[in-house]
């Protein structure tokens, strides 16, 4: 089997064995997402001509609007997409935002999960296209496309698990900020939808390459040729809702996020090292070559082999005889 340039890097950088040692050090299960992504590390490094600083200070150059982040008590983050007056539209200091906020999540070992949602009632249109403008030249447009398919990268991979909660309008960029999410909910009149065709363009935040893995190639190519107009109903035929909400009875948002955090609800109830561990395991049985995902996951079960939830469990297990 050929290893793609990728895989042989994870392979070297990720030796089987290598893990353990390195983890077995690591005293709390939370630093193992640090690990993890330190370990895989960006998709674009200077080495590979990005441009890191620069890009962001173009875009930095470019305000409105803003990523607001809420990390709650009960584990739950909750982060916004909030430019209404353009539809949440990402001016290039959002993306700046979107990438800082993505920091903080990394660093935050009490998360469990995290729901994006639009402001004002609906989610996001994408790149705002007077920043799109600003840097439609082919360098600073692939530096802007590098720089956010970085953070979209390292937002799917954090320790958390992600749901895009989606009323209104996803499009383009706000289509590919969806599948940078573990789930999907929709509410009702929701609508993701690739408009890149219209632009001219193909998705340049790695949407594409997460769709394909989403709904597999031939509704990712029907999304994208046909910039199908994706609603709560044909989200669930081809798999990419994961959920259609109630919806708000009086039109607010507040019923949409409580509902979206019960949903989440189900799968994040128990001790953080337990949720950021198997959310680390499937990361890894997800991006990593079987060899190397193998050892990854029996890593990660060593960090909550005989840990206080493990102990705990067997401690009670052992009352019910
Ligand atoms: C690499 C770029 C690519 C990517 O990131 O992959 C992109 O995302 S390119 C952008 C792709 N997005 C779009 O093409 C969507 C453009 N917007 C729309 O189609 C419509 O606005 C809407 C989202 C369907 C909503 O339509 P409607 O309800 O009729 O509202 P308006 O159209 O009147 O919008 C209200 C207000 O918001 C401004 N707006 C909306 N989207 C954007 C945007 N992407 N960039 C900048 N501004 C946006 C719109 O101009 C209106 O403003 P005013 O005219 O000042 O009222």
């Amino acid at each position: 089997m050929v290893l793609s340039a990728a895989s042989q890097h994870l392979l070297r950088v990720s030796r089987p064995g290598a893990w353990g040692q390195h983890l077995l050090k690591v005293s709390r299960p939370g630093a193992w997402g640090q690990h993890l992504l330190r370990r895989i590390g960006s998709v674009y490094t200077t080495a590979k001509g990005f441009q890191e600083k620069e890009i962001r200070e173009k875009l930095q150059a470019l305000p409105g609007g803003s990523i607001d982040l809420v990390k709650q008590e009960s584990g739950i983050a909750v982060l916004t997409v909030n430019n209404p007056a353009r539809m949440n539209a990402f001016s290039g200091s959002m993306m700046v935002e979107l990438e800082e906020r993505v920091s903080q999540l990394e660093e935050w070992t009490e998360g469990k999960g995290l729901i994006i949602q639009g402001a004002a009632g609906t989610f996001c249109s994408g790149s705002d296209l007077n920043a799109v403008r600003a840097i439609s030249n082919p360098q600073d447009g692939m530096m802007m496309c590098m720089f956010m398919q970085n953070a979209l990268t390292r937002l799917l991979r954090l320790p958390l698990l992600s749901v895009a909660l989606v009323e209104g309008s996803a499009l383009g960029g706000g289509a590919e900020l969806t599948t940078a999410c573990d789930f999907r909910l929709m509410a009702p009149g929701g609508v993701i939808q690739f408009v890149h065709k219209h632009m001219g363009l193909v998705p340049g935040w790695g949407g594409a390459a997460r769709l394909v893995r989403i709904v597999g190639g031939q509704n990712a190519l029907k999304m994208l040729g046909g910039a199908l107009k994706v609603d709560p109903e044909m989200g669930l035929q081809i798999g990419l809702a994961d959920g259609v909400l109630e919806g708000s009875l009086d039109g607010s948002g507040a019923n949409a996020l409580l509902e979206a955090e019960q949903w989440l609800g189900r799968y994040t109830t128990g001790p953080a090292p337990v949720i950021r561990a198997i959310k680390n395991v499937v990361v890894s049985g997800r991006e990593l070559p079987l060899e190397v995902a193998l050892s990854t996951e029996r890593d990660v079960f060593g960090t909550v082999w005989g840990g206080p939830a493990n102990l705990q469990a067997l401690a009670s297990k052992a009352k019910h005889k």
